[in-house]
Order: structure tokens, then sequence, then C-alpha cells
């Protein structure tokens, strides 16, 4: 095998995120719970006759060099050296780039997330889930989830994972066309960071119980991307008058969860058109983790 094409990596949203506390660097304690939803990048992998790693698709606003799916491939590559002595050889990485970059639907962590579990695969380098996603964490805090590759109830700074059930939704999706850099809303001022902790348990009752389309707690990271980013204010307060809208990680993104694709049409078909606007399913499973086990 010297190549593998048409990689996912799929969108992830954050149903509720509350900030418990900050650890002694700075970083935040959350409790989120992710679900991958079935939009995505796609990455295609094919092995050179040297040892380089190279991004051959432009992807604007991002240079190869600082691009988290060539980082990923490098730091995957030393970590095979390290284990067998052996560098194993390049590759080429094309990407179809859909996902929008500060969006909060983690896409540069899911790409990184691809791109750690192709490879893996492709270099036969043998690291086990728990290797990959201890390696992917360093890149950022939401490669784990993309590679524990099912919904989960996270802690830590999102890396301490538990699966979850959530009944699967469609879920409507407005891009308000801005990016939202995370590390400006962590270091606002005006983030509340002291929500009390929950247990998996009150979060699991909640969509078991509930019916209507109401989603769990609250994102705490909105009211600063609000009020930094008028257009993501703009977006809740448009997506909220059709149901319980919020925005995804630290934004810019905002969601609102329907039970049926005809409720999501109907809500989708009336999205003012300064917004980009789409429909998504909620994935049970990471489709590369399907792929490589066979179903
Ligand atoms: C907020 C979340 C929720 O899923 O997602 P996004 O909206 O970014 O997708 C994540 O925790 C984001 O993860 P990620 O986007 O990988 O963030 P990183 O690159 O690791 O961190 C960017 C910066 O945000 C701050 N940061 C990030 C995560 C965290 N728990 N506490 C922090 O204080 C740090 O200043 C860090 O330097
Ligand atoms: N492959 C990549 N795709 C997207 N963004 C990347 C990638 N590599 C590096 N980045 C950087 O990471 C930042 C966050 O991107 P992204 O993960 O898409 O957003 P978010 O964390 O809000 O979901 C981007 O603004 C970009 O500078």
């Amino acid at each position: 095998m010297n190549s593998l094409t048409h990689c996912p990596a799929p969108a992830k949203l954050n149903l509720f995120l509350h900030v418990t506390g900050r650890r002694p660097d700075g970083y935040h304690l959350l409790q989120t719970a992710f679900v991958l939803i079935d939009r995505a990048d796609t990455l295609d992998f094919t092995l050179r006759d040297d040892e380089a790693i190279r991004r051959v698709t432009d992807v604007p606003g991002v240079p190869e060099e600082q691009d988290l799916i060539v980082r990923a491939a490098r730091l995957l590559q030393q970590e095979v050296l390290r284990r067998t002595g052996a560098l194993p050889p390049g590759v080429d990485i094309a990407i179809d780039k859909i996902l929008p970059m500060g969006g909060g639907l983690g896409g540069g962590s899911s790409d990184a997330a691809t791109t750690l579990m192709a490879l893996n695969r492709l270099w036969d380098a043998g690291l086990t889930q728990q290797e990959l996603m201890d390696l992917g964490l360093p890149l950022g805090a939401d490669i784990p989830f993309f590679i524990f590759g099912e919904t989960a109830f996270a802690e830590g700074v999102g890396e301490a994972l538990r699966p979850v059930a959530v009944p699967a939704r469609w879920y409507v999706v407005i891009e308000p066309g801005v990016q939202v850099p995370t590390a400006s809303i962590f270091t606002s001022e005006h983030l509340t960071r002291n929500t009390p902790p929950v247990i998996m348990s009150d979060f699991s009752r909640h969509y078991a119980d509930s019916q209507d389309g109401r989603q769990f707690g609250r994102n705490d990271l909105q009211q600063v991307a609000t009020r930094l980013f008028p257009p993501v204010a703009e977006a809740v307060e448009w997506l909220a008058a059709h149901g319980d809208a919020r925005m995804t990680g630290s934004g810019a993104c905002v969601f609102c969860a329907f039970h049926s694709e005809p409720e999501a049409d109907a809500v989708l078909q009336q999205i003012p058109s300064i917004w980009k606007g789409w429909k998504a399913r909620t994935l049970e499973k990471h489709p590369l983790l399907r792929r490589f086990a066979g179903n």
C-alpha cells in the first residue's frame, strides 16, 4: 500500500461547554460534550521516494510549515524513528478543505487527527489509539477527541474522554463569516471561569428525558465571543427564533438541533444570504475508524 485516499476529517460540535477552572500553565479546565457530524474535509496521502512531508494543496492563510497536518505527520514520523530506529518514507498530503477556519468546528484538529490515523496505517507504525491521542494533544486540545472518534463527554482540557449516548439529530449550522481565534476568547477578562462541575449522568439524563430539542447547560465562551464578534451575536439571535441555538467551541459557528431533516431544511431555506448555512447529521463513529475496522 503506498497511498490512502478519500480520508475524511469530520467536524465536531460542542453540545455544551463549561469552563470550570484554570491550570497553573494558563490552560482552562473544561467540561464539554463533543459530537461528530457528517461534514468533513477530505485528505489524500501518497508515499514519496524521499523523507519529505509535503502539503501539495494550497490552503489560503495557512503556510505549509504551520499547517497542523504537516506538523502532525512530522511528529509521527519522528516518533516512529524513535521507536524503530528507522525513518518512515515521506508523504504528499492533498486536502480538500471545506470546514471554515476559526469556526469552532475543530477543522484543523480533525485534519491533524486524520493525518495521524492514516499515517499510522500507511506506515504500519502500530501505535495504539491512546498513543495517537497522547501524541496529538500538544498540537491541539481537540485532537484526542477526533482520534477517540465517537460522541464523548470530555474533561480536563478536553483530553479526558468518556463515551456518552446522545440521540442522533439533524443540525443546522451557520457560518457567521468571521474567524474567531481561540486564544482571544480564553484570555478575555470577561470570561466566566468558575462554572460548578456537572456530573456526566446529569448530562445523559437530560438527553434521555428531553424531547424538545433543548440543549444541556450552556457555552461559557459564547458571551465573550458575541461581545467581541457582533456577527456571531447576530447569527445566534437569528437562529434562536427557530430553536435552542448556541455557538460551538470558541466560535464562530452557531448551531441548532432538529429531530428530522425536513425541519432542518425548513430553517435552512430561510437563512439570510449574508451567511453560509448548511445541515449535517450526527456521526456515531469516525468514518476512518469504521474503514480501518472493515465496517
Ligand atoms: C475551545 C475548543 C473546545 O472544543 O475548541 P475550538 O472552538 O477551538 O475548536 C478547544 O478546547 C480548543 O482547542 P484548540 O483549538 O485545539 O486549542 P489550542 O490550539 O490547544 O489552544 C489555543 C489557545 O487557547 C487557549 N486555551 C485552549 C484550550 C483550553 N482548554 N484552554 C485555553 O486557555 C490557550 O491560550 C491556547 O494557546
Ligand atoms: N489544516 C488546518 N486547517 C485549519 N486551520 C489550521 C490548519 N493548520 C493550522 N491551522 C490554524 O489553526 C487555526 C484554527 O483552525 P480550526 O481548527 O479550523 O478552528 P477552530 O479551532 O476554531 O475549530 C486556524 O486559524 C489556522 O491558523
